[in-house]
């Protein structure tokens, strides 16, 4: 078969049992929302091009404005899709047990074939058992001992920076952070899951190095094509084989570049699972994520073999990386729009820094900094990485909502009806700036919200850090979200005291949606993700560095 009866299949299969699921009653299309006058709209991608193409916050706002927390909008051939940012509904969708609301199977098949089936595809027993024998090394004492790891990263960028900055003629130099935060949070994850330099920092030539460099960037691309958001959403429909047949064929440079990095890391994975069984049974046990796996791996209920510790390698290297060098890249971008918050969170350290008498900050210290937490928070609450999960329900069921919405017809809905086979996307984005939630600012950067009483309006529990939905909920959230806060703690508090960041006047910065956030410069789009900053060295007396 060659690739256009490929794509016909991928239209028509579709389409057919989208005809059957129609007939089913459902309450999703009494819901408002955008409808098909609006010039966004095909019969192929309904409103997924929308979507797809928005910038960051774009589409939350757009639906929250007009249609409220519970959305209908339409997907490929007139498919009707909710699309929720209402609490309630969500702690439902995510809290409810035994994958009722499962991982869609469009996100499940993507991620077996891009990272093979590892955490991120799994699902139900497998996705419970893998998950638990991977808890151990992701807990809070494994996190806090990465510490030094990461602070060795952080003092090579210090160094770095600094570097630029002595030479250069005038007192500042304008620092593209997108691009060295990418390449530090790759050495981070490299030092810290695996024990395994990648050296991206130094430059050095590694072909598995540069497969990584915003390798989920180009995959989906800034913008995507119509042709890969239609067959991203139909690979719901489709059998793996004829998904992973298109993949093998398409010459689109994420593809390309998903194929070449899956060849390199394959390699690598297997060579390191190899040397740390070897170490472990000589008696060296490290402290990396792998190390903790292999070592894990032993235990009865929580068993994994070595393909799926190998899948574990590449989900975690893809899970980990790029959001964590995005999330702060974003903070330090919010502190140079917004430079009183910027002097705030200085002053913190350099008050923290002058009564410790030193600057070696243990990870209860960054705990304990109550506006470095705030500024995180803020930035992860008002950038929320991934926008929204796709979610399959897998029996009929009752949604409830939070507050009652008035349908399309005129009835009154306290919960809605979703037959089995329903698809919904679950909006992080829009609970993390619905201002019903967080009030009418929701969507304003201020991070000393969070030290006023009763800033959240909602009181429904979700979230597994501060109440946010970054990370998800339930038994398929964030795995990494310690590694990720006590990362970017280290890294914030670090060069936030050392540096100082301002914007770059006349370069004005957008952020997309369509995988992750993906900031780019207006008029240097076809430079792909980039974030520059203008940087400058923080000039204080004399002692404490
Ligand atoms: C700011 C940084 C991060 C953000 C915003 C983030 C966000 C998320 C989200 C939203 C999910 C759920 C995805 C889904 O259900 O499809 C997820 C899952 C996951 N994350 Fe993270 N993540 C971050 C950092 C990390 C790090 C540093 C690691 C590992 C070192 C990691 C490993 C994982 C894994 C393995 C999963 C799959 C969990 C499962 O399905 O049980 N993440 N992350």
């Amino acid at each position: 078969m060659d690739y256009s009866k490929t794509v016909v299949v991928a239209v028509v299969v579709p389409a057919i049992w989208l005809l059957l699921k129609k007939l089913k009653r459902s309450d999703i299309a009494d819901m408002h929302g955008p409808d098909t006058s609006d010039t966004s709209w095909s019969f192929i991608l309904g409103h997924l091009k929308l979507m797809a193409h928005s910038e960051s916050g774009g589409v939350e706002k757009l639906f929250l404005d007009n249609y409220g927390s519970v959305v209908r909008f339409k997907a490929p051939f007139a498919e009707n899709r909710l699309w929720v940012a209402d609490p309630k509904a969500l702690h439902q969708i995510f809290h409810a047990t035994s994958y009722l609301y499962r991982k869609s199977a469009s996100s499940r098949e993507m991620n077996a074939i891009i990272a093979d089936p590892g955490l991120l595809a799994a699902d139900g027993a497998t996705h419970r058992r893998q998950r638990k024998a991977m808890m151990p090394a992701f807990g809070l004492t494994a996190s806090r001992e990465l510490l030094p790891r990461f602070v060795e990263v952080v003092d090579k960028l210090e160094v770095m920076w600094k570097d630029l900055l002595e030479e250069s003629p005038v007192e500042l130099v304008e620092i593209d952070v997108a691009g060295w935060l990418g390449r530090a949070a790759l050495d981070v994850i490299g030092n810290a899951a695996f024990d395994y330099d990648f050296g991206a920092l130094e430059g050095t030539e590694n072909p598995l190095t540069r497969s990584y460099l915003n390798l989920l960037s180009v995959a989906f691309g800034t913008k995507p094509l119509p042709k890969n958001i239609l067959i991203s959403d139909a690979s719901q429909y489709l059998p793996r084989g004829l998904l992973t047949w298109i993949f093998e064929r398409d010459k689109s440079p994420g593809s390309v570049r998903m194929r070449e990095n899956r060849k390199y890391a394959r390699e690598v994975a297997k060579e390191l699972i190899d040397t740390k069984r070897q170490n472990i049974e000589n008696g060296e046990m490290g402290n990396d994520v792998l190390s903790l796996l292999i070592e894990g791996s032993g235990d009865v209920d929580g068993v994994m073999n070595d393909v799926e510790i190998a899948s574990q390698v590449r989900t975690i290297m893809l899970a980990g990386q790029e959001t964590t060098a995005k999330m702060m890249s974003q903070m330090l971008w919010e502190l140079a729009k917004n430079p009183e918050y910027q002097t705030k969170l200085r002053a913190e350290l350099d008050d923290f820094v002058s009564v410790k008498g030193n600057a070696d900050f243990t990870a209860t210290d960054l705990e304990s900094l109550s506006y470095l937490n705030a500024v995180i928070k803020e930035t992860l609450r008002v950038h929320t990485s991934v926008p929204d999960i796709i979610r399959e329900v897998s029996e009929d069921t009752m949604l409830p909502l939070s507050k009652p919405v008035i349908g399309r017809s005129g009835k009154t809905y306290n919960e809605i009806f979703v037959p089995k086979g329903s698809v919904i996307h679950a909006s992080l984005a829009g609970y993390n700036t619905n201002p019903d939630v967080w009030g009418s600012d929701a969507r304003v950067f201020r991070p000393d919200r969070w030290f006023e009483q009763g800033m959240k309006k909602a009181d429904t529990p979700l979230g597994i850090y501060g109440g946010l939905m970054t990370f998800s909920a339930g038994e398929r959230s964030c795995i990494g979200w310690r590694f990720a806060l006590i990362e970017a703690q280290a890294f914030m508090a670090r060069l936030v005291r050392e540096f100082q960041f301002s914007v770059v006047e006349g370069k004005e910065i957008r952020i997309y949606r369509p995988g992750l956030l993906e900031p780019l410069v207006v008029g240097e789009e076809d430079k792909g993700v980039q974030l520059p900053l203008n940087v400058s060295a923080i000039c204080r007396g004399a002692h404490f560095h």
